[in-house]
C-alpha cells in the first residue's frame, strides 16, 4: 500500500491537571503518528493517560504543552470555534454511557445529528449499518444495553465522520454484547474506511486492532502493528 500521510500526528504532548503539589501529570511527552483507516486500540492501567490523549485528539481538551495535527492541520493552534467545527465536521464520539434521549425513538435519536450534519446518511441507513434496521421505532428503554450502544454508534457514524473516537465503548456491557458492539465498529471501519480509536480496559480487544498502543504513567510504552487482526466475533474474553 502506498504511504499515506498520517491522520493524526502528535509531538511532545503533555497534559498537567492542577498545580503545585497536587498537579497530576496525565501525559508526559507523547509522540505518535497514526495512518488513516486503521483500528487503533489504546490499553493501559487506569490513570495512565489514554482518555486524556483521546480527548485532545477529539478537540475536547487542550494539552499543556506539545502539538497535535489532524491531516496536517494543527489542532493545538486552532481557536475554540475552529476546534468545534473540526469536531462537528470530522468526528464521531462513542462513550461508555450511551447518552440517548429517552423520549425519542432510535431513529429520532440519530436524526438529532443528521439534521445538522453536512452530508449525513439517512438515519435508517445508519441504523441498518449497526444491525438495528428493524428497531428504529423503539425507545431506548425498550432496547438492551448493547442495542442502545449500537444506536449511539449509528448516531456517531450517521454524519460520515472520518474518525470514530471510542472511550470504553464496551465498559457497561457483558462480554458477548461487547463483542457485538466491537463487531459493529469493525464493520464500519472495513465498509466505510472510518478510522477508529478505542480506549479500553478489555485487553482482548487488541486482537481486532490494526495497531495497539500501550500506555503507562502518561507515556506510550509500546506501539505494535497487528498484521492479522481477528474478527471481533472470534475474540476470546
Ligand atoms: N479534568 C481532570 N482534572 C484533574 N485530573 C484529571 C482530569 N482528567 C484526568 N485527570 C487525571 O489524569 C490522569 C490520567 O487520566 P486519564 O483519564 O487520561 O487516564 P486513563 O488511562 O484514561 O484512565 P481510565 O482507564 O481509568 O479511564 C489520572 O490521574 C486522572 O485522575
Amino acid at each position: 500500500m502506498p504511504h499515506q500521510p498520517p491522520i493524526y500526528r502528535v509531538e511532545g504532548l503533555t497534559r498537567v491537571y492542577g498545580e503545585g503539589a497536587s498537579a497530576v501529570h496525565a501525559l508526559r511527552g507523547v509522540d505518535l503518528e497514526l495512518p488513516p483507516g486503521e483500528i487503533t486500540v489504546l490499553l493501559g492501567p487506569s490513570g495512565s493517560g489514554k482518555s486524556t490523549l483521546l480527548n485532545i485528539l477529539g478537540g475536547l481538551d487542550r494539552p499543556s504543552d506539545g502539538r497535535a495535527w489532524f491531516r496536517g492541520e494543527e489542532l493545538t493552534a486552532m481557536s475554540d470555534r475552529a476546534l468545534t467545527r473540526y469536531r462537528r465536521d470530522n468526528l464521531g464520539f462513542v462513550f461508555q454511557f450511551y447518552n440517548l434521549m429517552p423520549s425519542l425513538t432510535a431513529e429520532e435519536n440519530v436524526e438529532l445529528v443528521t439534521e445538522i450534519a453536512r452530508d449525513p446518511m439517512d438515519p435508517e441507513e445508519a441504523l441498518a449499518l449497526v444491525g438495528l434496521g428493524t428497531r428504529k421505532d423503539h425507545f431506548p428503554s425498550q432496547l438492551s444495553g448493547g442495542e442502545q450502544q449500537r444506536v449511539a454508534i449509528a448516531r456517531a457514524v450517521a454524519k460520515r465522520p472520518d474518525v470514530l473516537l471510542c472511550d470504553e465503548p464496551t465498559g457497561a456491557l457483558d462480554s458477548a454484547t461487547g463483542r457485538e458492539v466491537l463487531g459493529v465498529l469493525q464493520h464500519l471501519n472495513r465498509s466505510l474506511g472510518t478510522t477508529v480509536m478505542i480506549v479500553t480496559h478489555a485487553a482482548a480487544t487488541a486482537e481486532m486492532a490494526d495497531r495497539v498502543i500501550r500506555f503507562a504513567d502518561g507515556v506510550i510504552r509500546t506501539v505494535e502493528r497487528n498484521d492479522t487482526p481477528r474478527a471481533a466475533a472470534e475474540i476470546e474474553w
